[in-house]
């Protein structure tokens, strides 16, 4: 059973989009609340620049506040050596400020952050929202569905609405997806903050790959010569794509020419900075050399399994990523559109930061 929803803009149908399950099952759904929403109408103008601080700057390496000796229900673990550090016994939702800096250094030196058990879907959106807000202005996404009155929470929803998976699955080999959220912005996220609030029983786990430990693999001549370049990212094809699956675009898209090995402000750490979900092309190169060097680092990103990590959700799970020092895709392998598959849905909130800064002073141009 499904609920057609038909998309207006200015009075005249647009698009239509099937909703995963009809509105009395949405009902009982436990936070329906938090539902998808497409909003039709709102348009928003070019995001202004804005000064930014990393909230790792100078924060205490040891974290002696955030993973205090004196917090005995705390178990603090590395998921693998490279990336990816998860936590219990610590609820988000009560941390003070000194240990929100802490934490973003955490996150900037491993990349990922997986906290277990948490209340923090239960603290609302209002109080979600001022949290991710510490790390930087929120986001708000030009294409996606967003909450009921919220728009900066990003409804993750693979359901059969969300037409694109679909797609994926129908025309592609795979739904493996890595990508840096949209690194296309002048000033690109830093922390993402994702919380599932139903999870399948098996299946929907998401994965992340170190851009740091991808970019010191490589040999020193390729090191050398893609500190001197930039990519461009672009926002364009996710809107092409969007209105023609009827969604609404709320803000023209954008461009940038990032560098293509981005130091982080807080750690100093040389990352990769570039995608294979918004990274286009190497400014200055022809299109063949451009074409082959981005497909051996996108290759080189998606197939390091010895600098990525995969992590099963659980109910109370928020995970907290670095977009500038890793890549992440979804792990679509469940049938959305069976509902005894499951019902997979959360709420992203995502903090925008530096104009990204390359080697020897290389700066973003757009
Ligand atoms: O659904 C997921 O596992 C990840 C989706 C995603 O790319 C995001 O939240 O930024
Ligand atoms: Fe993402």
């Amino acid at each position: 059973m499904s609920t057609t929803k038909t998309i207006t803009k200015s009075g005249a149908e647009v698009g239509r989009l099937t909703l995963a399950y009809d509105d009395a099952i949405h009902q009982q759904y436990q936070y329906h609340q938090y539902l998808p929403v497409y909003d039709e109408e709102t348009r928003f103008e070019a995001i202004q620049p804005f000064e930014f601080k990393d909230r790792g700057l100078g924060a205490d390496k040891a974290k002696s506040a955030l993973l205090s000796n004196s917090n005995s229900e705390l178990k603090v673990s590395k998921l693998t050596p490279v990336i990816g550090t998860e936590i219990r016994g610590l609820q988000l939702s009560q941390l003070n400020d000194t240990q929100k800096n802490e934490l973003a250094l955490l996150i900037a030196e491993r990349g990922v952050v997986i906290f277990r058990d948490q209340d923090f879907k239960d603290i609302g959106p209002d109080r979600q929202m001022d949290f991710a807000r510490y790390f930087g202005p929120l986001h708000v996404h030009p294409v996606g569905a967003h909450v009921k009155d919220h728009l900066e929470f990003h409804n993750i929803y693979l359901g059969p609405d969300n037409e694109y998976r679909a797609r994926q699955r129908r025309e592609r080999l795979t739904t493996t997806g890595y990508h840096s959220d949209v690194s296309y912005e002048h000033q690109p996220p830093g922390i993402t903050i994702l919380t599932l609030l139903s999870v399948p029983p098996t299946g929907g786990d998401t994965a992340w790959a170190s851009q740091t430990a991808a970019y010191a693999r490589l040999s020193k001549p390729i090191k050398a010569l893609l500190e001197g370049l930039r990519a461009e990212h672009s926002g364009f094809n996710q809107a092409d794509n969007a209105r023609r699956d009827g969604k609404h675009v709320r803000r023209e898209p954008v461009k940038s020419e990032h560098p293509i090995v981005r130091v982080h402000p807080a750690t100093g750490e040389k990352a990769l900075f570039v995608n294979k979900g918004f990274t286009k092309r190497i400014i200055g190169l022809q299109h063949e050399e451009s074409d082959a060097l981005l497909q051996l680092l996108f290759n080189h990103i998606a197939l390091g399994q010895d600098f990525q990590v995969r992590v099963k959700w659980e109910e109370g799970t928020v995970a907290l990523w670095d977009n500038r020092v890793t890549a992440h895709t979804a792990i679509s392998d469940f049938d959305h559109h069976n509902p005894q598959e499951g019902l997979r849905h959360g709420v992203r909130l995502t903090s925008q930061a530096d104009k990204p800064s390359g080697v020897n002073g290389l700066e973003s141009v757009w």
